[in-house]
């Protein structure tokens, strides 16, 4: 595998901070201090206007020290050109670009948050459609907390959403390209898209990286119609099952001595769970090719046959 390189400078500059105890403040709007709302009440598995009890009580105490850094496995899936770069590239970086760069293999972007005050960041790996790809990016797989599967809304067909194994992980469904769909169109594909969900035990959203909420069309600005929203939800219930998992694991080892599932955010030594630890293995990888000389300065990062 040739792994190739551009803006690893700066993503892993980005992705250092992330995991750097006190790195600098996440942008405001990624502070999420209330549950995020479903899309669609039908097509939810999580109706709760809350975090859970003991999430919230753990995130208090904070500032002793009981919540480390944390971080999130995303997975983002679906058919060729359905726009899953352009959903995460409008969602990381604001941007919609017209021109389709198909993805070769796959690449990540890292997102800090800060929820309930806690430092928290998603890893969120782009996986190519295409066929000739799949073998690459089903390796990056293993250890995701959320899949989300993306699916071109104009383009609806039952075959092209293929069936997940719906397990201990979130399944989202991502209708993507909203607003080239308007009135019964959209509603027809909307009902559709719900009853698979339903299927799939997945939780459906409606998103267009391209448009503004009031539907006015840009390349650059504000960020498409759902698309942080949809994030800040996925966000919220990878924490605060992150959290819970966290908790019930310390209570079930309490005889332990320290806290070896957390990265703590304070102290000099680190220590990261198993899952987190495979998480993060590729971005490392990634930068340590980096620092090996590998990269073409100005190839976009992405990971090669
Ligand atoms: N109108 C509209 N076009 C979109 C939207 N999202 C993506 N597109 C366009 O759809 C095409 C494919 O988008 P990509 O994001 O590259 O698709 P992809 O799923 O990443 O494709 P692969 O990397 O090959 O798997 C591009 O030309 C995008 O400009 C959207 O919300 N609205
Ligand atoms: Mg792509």
């Amino acid at each position: 595998m040739q792994i190739r390189d551009a803006s690893l400078s700066t993503d892993s500059g980005r992705m250092r901070s992330s995991l750097m105890p006190f790195g600098p403040p996440v942008s405001r709007d990624r502070v999420i201090t209330s549950f995020p709302k479903w899309y669609m009440p039908d097509a939810c598995l999580q109706l709760k206007e809350h975090f859970h009890g003991q999430v919230s009580a753990a995130c208090q105490h904070r500032n002793m020290g009981t919540i480390g850094l944390k971080l999130s496995k995303v997975v983002v899936v679906g058919d060729l050109y359905v726009g899953k770069t352009s959903l995460i590239h409008r969602f990381c970086k604001n941007v919609f670009d017209r021109d389709y760069k198909a993805t070769i293999g796959v690449d990540f972007e890292i997102e800090r948050f800060e929820i309930a005050g806690i430092p928290y960041s998603l890893q969120i790996w782009d996986t190519a459609g295409q066929e000739k790809f799949k073998c690459i990016a089903s390796a990056y797989y293993r250890g995701a907390q959320v899949i989300i599967t993306a699916f071109d809304l104009t383009d609806w067909l039952a075959d092209a959403l293929r069936e997940n194994e719906p397990g201990s992980c979130f399944v989202f469904l991502v209708g993507t390209k909203k607003d080239l769909l308007a009135g019964t169109a959209c509603e027809q594909a909307e009902a559709e898209a719900v009853r698979l969900a339903n299927e799939m035990q997945a939780e459906y959203w409606s998103v267009s990286a391209k448009t503004e909420a009031d539907g006015v069309t840009v390349s650059r600005g504000p960020a498409g119609e759902n698309v942080k929203a949809f994030f800040s939800r996925v966000a919220a219930l990878a924490f605060e099952q992150s959290v819970l998992q966290d908790l019930e694991r310390r209570s079930s080892a309490r005889h332990q001595v320290g806290d070896g599932d957390l990265i703590r955010a304070s102290g000099g030594k680190s220590t990261r769970d198993p899952g987190e630890q495979e998480a993060l293995r590729p971005g490392l990888l990634l930068a340590e090719a980096c620092v090996r000389g590998l990269h073409s300065p100005h190839a976009h990062r992405q990971c090669l046959p």
